[in-house]
């Protein structure tokens, strides 16, 4: 923290810009956010198949905790019993969570979505829970998250326009009451306005001014990577981008592909998470700078090469991948770990790599190397 910045305050410094490329940081009582970022996913208060000192190792800045699996399982009252989700988990750093809201339309079963927010029935043992603006933040507090969410109502794409116009206007009126409701956090804790409006380029500019006009500390861009192609995404990134303040951070919720990011990026997008290096990690899929793996393919059987043996992360760099191919076939957890650690390493060194390229005024040429490396792979 340098010493201009009191501990308590919540910031963003933007160093330098590419285009519509930026690069900065978040700066948070708990530590500064190298921008763009990306964040591990760590849902129920673990990003699996890592330790922690390997997540902040390999790069990361910031991990973000699910407010849906949370509440439900150990609860929110309980992890503040504990000392709160940093204690708990032994993760130091900055710590964002979602509302909730985008995984009780996924997961919970017997929904009810009204005014005053969402019933449901949980995944884990059946029980009824409510979700207000009001009790998500509730929870996002007791959990002790530094960057929370407001609820929103996140439709799947393909929605009708109807469909998006009136989940974009609830999430509006949400957006006032979660502000609201978050007034009386400690200071130093943010909570991110979130942008809908589905595939309609002015239900999205009314939804982002309208946040803006909210002055929230920073802005999540939602309603996307539910399914729609990558045109799609990035043509919401580009309406959306010019109506949101310039010196408040961007968050792209749920992307994505190394591509996306890349894209993303180069859109004006700051922050990112996505379960895909780990998800993919248990699947055997490994992202590396020559492109995709997939360890499960009997062609890696007796190739002793590691999978990037340049990487100063280990998981890339010691491990052959007719091992990993070895401990993929015998289902052996170590082959998730180490493949889920390679993940992680790798999207934390393409965001290292799109920092330093946006600083020196070379993103462009960044994106179209880095994409020759995928397309050169011998894979
Ligand atoms: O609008 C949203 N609001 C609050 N959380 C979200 C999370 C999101 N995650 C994805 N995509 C990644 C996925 C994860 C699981 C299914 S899709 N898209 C998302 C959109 C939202």
């Amino acid at each position: 923290m340098t010493p201009d910045t009191p501990a308590d305050t919540f910031s963003f410094t933007l160093s330098a810009t590419d285009g519509a490329a930026r690069t900065g940081y978040v700066s948070t009582p708990r530590g500064r956010i190298r921008t763009p970022a990306f964040m591990p996913v760590g849902t129920v208060a673990t990003v699996k198949g890592l330790y922690f000192d390997q997540v902040r190792a390999a790069g990361a800045d910031i991990v973000l905790g699910n407010t849906y699996h949370l509440m439900l399982r150990p609860g929110a009252e309980r992890v503040a019993k504990l000392g709160g989700l940093h204690t708990f988990m032994r993760w130091d750093g900055p710590i964002l969570t979602d509302s909730g809201g985008f995984q009780v339309m996924s997961l919970s079963s017997l929904r009810k979505m009204s005014e005053q927010g969402v019933t449901f029935r949980s995944h884990v043992d059946g029980a009824y829970h409510e979700m207000s603006p009001e009790r998500s933040v509730e929870i996002q507090g007791l959990l002790g998250a530094d960057i929370q969410m407001q609820l929103d109502e996140c439709v799947r794409l393909p929605c009708t326009d109807e469909e998006a116009e009136r989940a974009m206007r609830l999430s509006l009126r949400w957006a006032e009451r979660s502000k609201r409701a978050f007034e009386t956090q400690p200071k130093g804790r943010a909570i991110f306005g979130i942008v809908q409006g589905g595939a309609v380029p002015a239900l999205r500019v009314e939804s982002a001014r309208a946040l803006a006009d909210m002055d929230f500390p920073g802005y999540s861009i939602g309603g996307l990577a539910v399914g729609e192609p990558q045109e799609v995404m990035l043509a919401m990134i580009e309406t959306v981008a010019p109506h949101l303040p310039t010196n408040k951070p961007r968050y792209l919720m749920g992307v994505g592909t190394p591509d996306d990011l890349l894209e993303s990026v180069a859109r004006g997008i700051d922050m990112f998470d996505c379960v895909m290096p780990t998800r993919s990690g248990r699947h055997a899929l490994a992202f590396t700078r020559f492109g995709r793996i997939n360890l499960k393919n009997a062609r890696h059987a007796e190739d002793p090469r590691p999978l990037d043996e340049e990487s100063d992360c280990p998981a890339l760099r010691d491990y052959s991948r007719a091992y990993l191919h070895h401990l993929v076939r015998c289902e052996e957890m170590l082959g998730a770990m180490l493949i889920s650690w390679a993940n992680i390493h790798y999207y934390q060194q393409l965001m290292a790599g799109a920092r330093a390229a946006i600083a020196a005024g070379r993103y462009a040429d960044y994106v179209a190397q880095t994409k020759e490396g995928w397309a050169r792979g011998d894979l």
